[in-house]
């Protein structure tokens, strides 16, 4: 009888992990998005935006919700670091790409960037949230328009030569209706990371993502 209540209140208890990544170019915001995801949600303040220097390798950060460990990890977007990338696909739960909506001068190399996340096959069945960061500031793209420029780059992309599909690559080149329908069942959220608005939901909609895939364990009984 008692393991049978052990059981049950560690069942009733326990905390689900998941593990977010952060990814985007350099200077998209994406440490200063995990800084202020601790602030909102930790009783310690994340570090402040004018202490955060760009990122060589990782920084980490929890939070707990209910029933819920959210870890994550943001990772370096130089373009030297980018490659540490898909070390991180196969245990996360979710990705979050973070774009700069104010950079327009590099939003086709975002785009390039990007579609090589879209085509990860690792990354396939995973919950992929775009952050259109930077919304404090008046250049910046609205969602909508970030939606267009990601359609507008994809028309006028010359064909590339298809990718080949083996085990040591990270891409396959899927078919572009394929990435269409990806793109549009996208979400794409408007954010400030420095002045925290829209923060909040995005961490709501990686919240219910992660929840929805979650597998009942029942071992514990
Ligand atoms: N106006 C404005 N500036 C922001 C916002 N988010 C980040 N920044 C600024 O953008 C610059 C880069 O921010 P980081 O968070 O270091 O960017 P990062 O994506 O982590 O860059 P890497 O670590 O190099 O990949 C800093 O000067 C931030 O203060 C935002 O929402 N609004
Ligand atoms: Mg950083």
């Amino acid at each position: 009888m008692y393991h049978l209540f052990k059981g049950l209140h560690t069942y009733l208890t326990r905390k689900d992990e998941y593990s977010v990544v952060i990814i985007g170019l350099d200077n998209a915001g994406k440490t200063t998005m995990l800084e202020k995801i601790k602030t909102l949600y930790n009783p310690t303040p994340g570090m402040p935006p004018d202490k955060i220097g760009p990122t060589v390798g990782q920084n980490i950060g929890k939070i707990s919700l209910p029933s819920t460990t959210m870890h994550f990890f943001d990772l370096g977007g130089q373009r030297d670091i980018r490659s540490i990338w898909p070390r991180y696909y196969d245990e996360c739960h979710a990705v979050v790409f973070v774009l700069d909506a104010s950079d327009q001068a590099r939003l086709s190399e975002t785009w390039e960037v990007f579609d090589e996340v879209l085509n990860s096959p690792r990354l396939l069945n995973l919950p992929l949230l775009l952050l259109a960061n930077k919304q404090d500031k008046d250049t910046s793209l609205t969602v909508a328009e970030v939606r267009e420029s990601h359609d507008a780059w994809q028309r006028a992309r010359p064909e590339r030569a298809p990718v080949p599909d083996s085990p040591q690559s990270h891409t396959i080149d899927l078919p572009d209706e394929d990435k269409a329908q990806r793109m549009a069942s996208l979400d794409v959220l408007g954010v400030s990371a420095l002045e925290g608005t829209g923060v909040r939901e995005a961490v709501d909609w990686l919240y219910i993502r992660v929840q929805n895939s979650r597998q009942v364990d029942d071992s514990t009984f």
